[in-house]
């Protein structure tokens, strides 16, 4: 599995503010730089925080871009949420029309939420007994010829990955800004790590709307 992590976050490196309200941090360059990034993708990925507070469909990409790299017949990439107890609402937009949407959750989401979710059209995993066990979960998405993924957050999933050592590279757009907030989600959450932290690469630098986008590779 290869995955790429991007997100856009405040010159402070908040990926929105306290309240979990989506904010522009990025424009129209980096909007069109992300759904190139969607085109060259198996499947797009977000955790349900980012559902519950942003309601994406994660259905917008570059198809023009799409067909020159992968090919006329390649498919729209997959949307993925990951989501431990199934929180994820049956009107949610990413579940709404399109292309397949699978619901990586674990053994600890209740049944009942699991069935109403299959019943309007997710495809579930089931990986993990407390939280998604996210190596097993990709395990299973190979298995369906899902090879790329690209990783849009939050903050708490993206940590995840780091800790699972699941990262290969991460594109970070950040914005002439200053969110502040120590409550407000930042690009890595979860517990923090407090020795053997994750190294990256840098692999390229771009000024981009009014911002710049660092490309890393994790090593
Ligand atoms: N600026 C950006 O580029 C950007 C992108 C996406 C989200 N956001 C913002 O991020 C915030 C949401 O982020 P968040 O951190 O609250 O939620 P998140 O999107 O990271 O989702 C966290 C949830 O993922 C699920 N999950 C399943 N397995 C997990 C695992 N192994 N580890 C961790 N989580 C796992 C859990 O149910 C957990 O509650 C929102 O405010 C949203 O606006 C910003
Ligand atoms: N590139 C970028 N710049 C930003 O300033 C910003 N706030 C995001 N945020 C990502 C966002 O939280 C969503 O995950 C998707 O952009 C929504 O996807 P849809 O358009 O619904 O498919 N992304």
């Amino acid at each position: 599995m290869d995955v790429l992590v991007n997100a856009a976050v405040s010159a402070d490196g908040k990926l929105s503010s306290r309240r979990r309200e989506q904010i522009a941090i990025s424009g129209e360059a980096d909007f069109a730089r992300v759904d190139r990034l969607r085109a060259e993708v198996d499947g797009i990925v977000v955790g349900v925080g980012t559902v519950l507070a942003d309601d994406p469909s994660l259905i917008r990409h570059d198809e023009a871009h799409r067909r020159k790299r992968r090919g006329p017949n390649a498919p729209p990439p997959v949307r993925i949420v990951a989501d431990s107890r199934c929180r994820t609402p049956t009107g949610a937009d990413v579940l709404a029309g399109g292309p397949t949407t699978y619901l990586l959750t674990s053994e600890a989401a209740p049944p009942e939420r699991r069935e109403a979710l299959r019943d309007v059209g997710a495809e579930t995993v089931v990986a993990g007994d407390e939280r998604v066990d996210l190596g097993e979960a990709f395990g299973r998405l190979e298995d369906d010829g899902i090879e790329r993924l690209l990783v849009e957050g939050g903050g708490e999933l993206i940590f995840s990955l780091f800790e699972a050592g699941l990262v290969d590279e991460l594109t970070v757009f950040i914005g002439n800004m200053i969110i502040g907030g120590r409550d407000a989600p930042t690009l890595a959450d979860g517990e923090g790590f407090v020795s053997a932290f994750p190294e990256l690469e840098l692999a390229g630098v771009e000024q981009l709307d009014s911002g710049v986008v660092l490309e890393w590779t994790v090593r």
